[in-house]
């Protein structure tokens, strides 16, 4: 497995609660996958866990392997070489990423591309005119141009695991679906694994092979995109679905009730249950667990005791069991 996570906890001084709890998340080679959820659900600080890079003060509890390294043991140069040759992580923002005074080819070339494999990188992400733009600086790109550009730097060191952390959600939806047409095709000729980070569920949903959804820290369901789109079992996941618009199909929008939680807020039982039309009295209580069943896990009492909803009746043809604990521990 090329990225491993598994029950990784990460708690900073001064939160009421975890910043992730107990969050489990694999990637294979050539394999994408997604991470949505709310703003503060806790997608970047996942990915940037595959860095190796947390909050200041930041405790820890489980493990981050990729290809083999245990990335929280690794320090000074070990550490550098991991971000720099092992894992690229592209952000929203493009000029956050660029020096305005360098040249295109700098940055590229400071990631250790040579000039002619610059110019081989910067054609594979669609620019038009690859030796006019290593000359070029990034003021003189567009914000689509640039992002394709981020994403060659990306490429450049040849990492085995590829970050994208909505890295084209500030884009026109043309240059959007050029862009993941490139990162999906930069994929499958490099064999990298991609970890998609977005807070689009349809986009995740046509884009990714699986996706984990991420509530208060935790990953409360993870399926196979086209499970989790058809028959999804987290009342969150239905949530987000409800709520986001999609093309050729009008259904009224329905958003969530209530507001993601901070980091000041605890919970004695299910963290969604205040935002949960399906809740029942003991899911105030309820100790969230991950219950697994043919490849998915979902972290929902009701789920867990086979008492679905309606619209989660295509979960699972046999029970769910715990997925930390023995058989027959089932929920309250
Ligand atoms: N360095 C840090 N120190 C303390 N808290 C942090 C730090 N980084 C993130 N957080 C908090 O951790 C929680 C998760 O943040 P994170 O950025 O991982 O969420 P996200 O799902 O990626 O959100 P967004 O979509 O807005 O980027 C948030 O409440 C955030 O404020």
């Amino acid at each position: 497995m090329l990225l491993s996570i598994e029950d990784l906890t990460v708690t900073v001084p001064g939160a009421a609660r975890p910043l992730l709890e107990s969050v489990s998340l694999n990637v294979a080679e050539g394999e994408v996958v997604g991470l949505v959820g709310e703003s503060g659900s806790g997608k970047s600080t996942t990915a940037k866990a595959a860095l190796g890079l947390l909050p200041t003060g930041a405790t820890t509890k489980g493990t981050v392997r990729v290809d083999g390294s245990d990335v929280l043991a690794l320090r000074g140069e070990q550490l550098r070489q991991h971000r720099a040759a092992t894992v690229a992580m592209i952000h929203q923002d493009p000029r956050a990423a660029l020096n305005p005074v360098r040249r295109i080819g700098d940055f590229l070339t400071e990631r250790g591309a040579t000039k002619d494999e610059a110019l081989d990188l910067l054609a594979a992400v669609g620019l038009p005119d690859p030796a006019r733009h290593l000359r070029q600086r990034p003021h003189e790109l567009s914000g689509g141009m640039l992002q394709r550009v981020v994403i060659a730097g990306a490429l450049a060191s040849r990492p085995r695991l590829l970050l994208a952390d909505e890295a084209t959600s500030a884009l026109d939806v043309t240059t959007q679906a050029e862009i993941l047409t490139q990162l999906r095709e930069a994929r499958e000729s490099r064999g990298a694994g991609l970890l998609f980070i977005t807070h689009d569920l349809h986009l995740a949903a046509a884009y990714c092979d699986r996706v984990h959804v991420m509530y208060a820290g935790r990953v409360v369901e993870h399926r196979t995109a086209n499970a989790l789109f058809t028959a999804p079992a987290h009342p969150y996941t239905r949530g987000l679905l409800a709520c986001s618009p999609t093309l050729g199909e009008s259904h009224p929008l329905a958003p969530i009730p209530g507001k993601p939680p901070s980091l000041s807020d605890t919970f004695t039982g299910c963290p969604f249950v205040e935002r949960c039309g399906d809740a029942e009295a003991d899911c105030h209580t309820w100790q969230p667990k991950a219950y697994a069943s043919e490849g998915a896990t979902v972290e929902c009492r009701r789920v867990a005791l086979g008492n679905l909803p309606p619209w989660a009746a295509g979960w699972a043809r046999r029970p769910p069991v715990p997925r930390n604990e023995k058989e027959g521990a089932g929920p309250k």
